[in-house]
């Protein structure tokens, strides 16, 4: 093992192009060899600054490059699995950009696959788990500060669409986040989903269906609400309002400067993730980081990968038939107890 960690990033998109940025200026004991597209021009623009580090349009090229320690995917979500299985293959840590798997059945392959190897590799990457809101609240919860837990009023809204966004992506590529949050902050699993969905905004592109609220049930008895609209037009805002037997508390308000001006006040919004969630990606990779280079993974597992696409599949399925749908998961291995 070097000195400092050898990475190749798969998928050089928006997300991929990020996290690379980030791993040159903001995280350290680390660097980018490899990059791989299937649009070469995408994969040459990242590396370019970046020294040493070669441009691919094939993953598993990437993946085997001399000097490849360990894996950070962010490709589409259809395209994670099989990256993943060919970090695995080489006993290489991965960081997988959520969702894990856009369905429960890839999920469970990728976990077979690390309980093969008998030791986790595989973080998934739900940056909320290091947003410093999220942990606060988290601490509250844990220490019993809210007492039991009844609500998570939720809301979280893009200001666009990109143009090839699904209606199921509202929930499968979106709402898997208040997924992972909700199972994380309460320590609960959720059992069943519902899907309400309103006339669609006039602002959402054609055949969106946007906004949609999805209903969340807990095994501990908590509902979860959550308000997803992904062409809100106004910024990007993510909400959540825990509400328990002794209390609640609100994360997400954050306006960095109040301004109070010609007989008016008012902040700013966030317009999107890459702003409102960075310190949470930088805390994320430099966490990944330093366990990838001991060869270990910590953090979201393949198990809430799996978790919350079984839930999501659920909604799709809510979402479909306007009847709440049960969460069917299988038994939880040793390997994620
Ligand atoms: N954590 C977050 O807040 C967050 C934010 C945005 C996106 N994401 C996730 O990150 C991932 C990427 O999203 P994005 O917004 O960067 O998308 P994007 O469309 O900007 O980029 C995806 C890139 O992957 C490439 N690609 C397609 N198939 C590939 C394959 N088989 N191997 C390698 N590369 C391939 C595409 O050519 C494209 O350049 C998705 O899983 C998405 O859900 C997470
Ligand atoms: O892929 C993105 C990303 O995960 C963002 O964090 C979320 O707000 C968007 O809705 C989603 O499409």
């Amino acid at each position: 093992m070097s000195s400092t960690l050898g990475i190749a990033v798969i998928g050089a998109g928006r997300m991929g192009a990020d996290h690379a940025r980030r791993i040159g200026r903001t995280v350290g004991g680390a660097r980018v060899v490899a990059v791989a597209d299937p649009d070469g021009d995408r994969a040459k623009e990242v590396v370019r600054g970046l020294e040493g580090a070669c441009a691919y349009t094939d993953a598993a090229a990437a993946v085997a490059a001399p000097g490849v320690e360990a894996v950070l995917i962010a490709s589409p979500g259809p395209a994670h699995e099989e990256a993943i299985l060919l970090a695995l293959e080489r006993e290489l840590p991965v960081l997988c950009e959520k969702p894990l798997t856009p369905e429960p059945a890839g999920a469970l392959r990728v976990m077979e696959a690390e309980q093969r190897l008998g030791r986790r590799l595989v973080q998934v990457g739900f940056m909320r788990r290091y947003d410093a809101e999220y942990e606060r609240l988290k601490e509250l919860l844990d220490a019993g500060g809210l007492g039991r837990p009844l609500f998570l009023h939720c809301r979280h809204r893009n200001a666009l669409s990109p143009s090839w966004f699904t209606s199921d992506m509202l929930i499968s590529d979106s709402v898997v986040h208040e997924v992972d949050a909700a199972r994380w902050l309460l320590d609960q699993e959720i059992t069943a989903v519902s899907v309400l969905s309103p006339t669609p905004s006039s602002a959402a592109p054609e055949g969106l269906r946007d906004p949609r609220l999805v209903l969340l049930e807990t095994s501990g008895g908590a509902i979860v609400d959550v308000e997803i609209f992904v062409n809100c037009g106004f910024g990007y805002q993510v909400q959540c309002e825990a509400v328990g037997e002794a209390g609640s508390a609100r994360i997400g308000d954050g306006h960095a400067m109040v301004v109070q001006s010609a007989g008016r006040w008012g902040g700013e919004i966030a317009q999107d993730f890459t702003v409102r969630f960075a310190d949470a990606y930088d805390r994320q990779l430099r966490r990944w980081v330093a366990q990838a280079a001991r060869g270990r993974a910590e953090g979201p597992t393949a198990w809430d990968g799996y978790a919350a696409a079984a839930v999501c599949e659920a909604g799709l399925t809510a979402a479909r038939t306007g009847v709440r749908t049960a969460v069917e998961l299988t038994e939880r291995p040793p390997l994620y107890r």
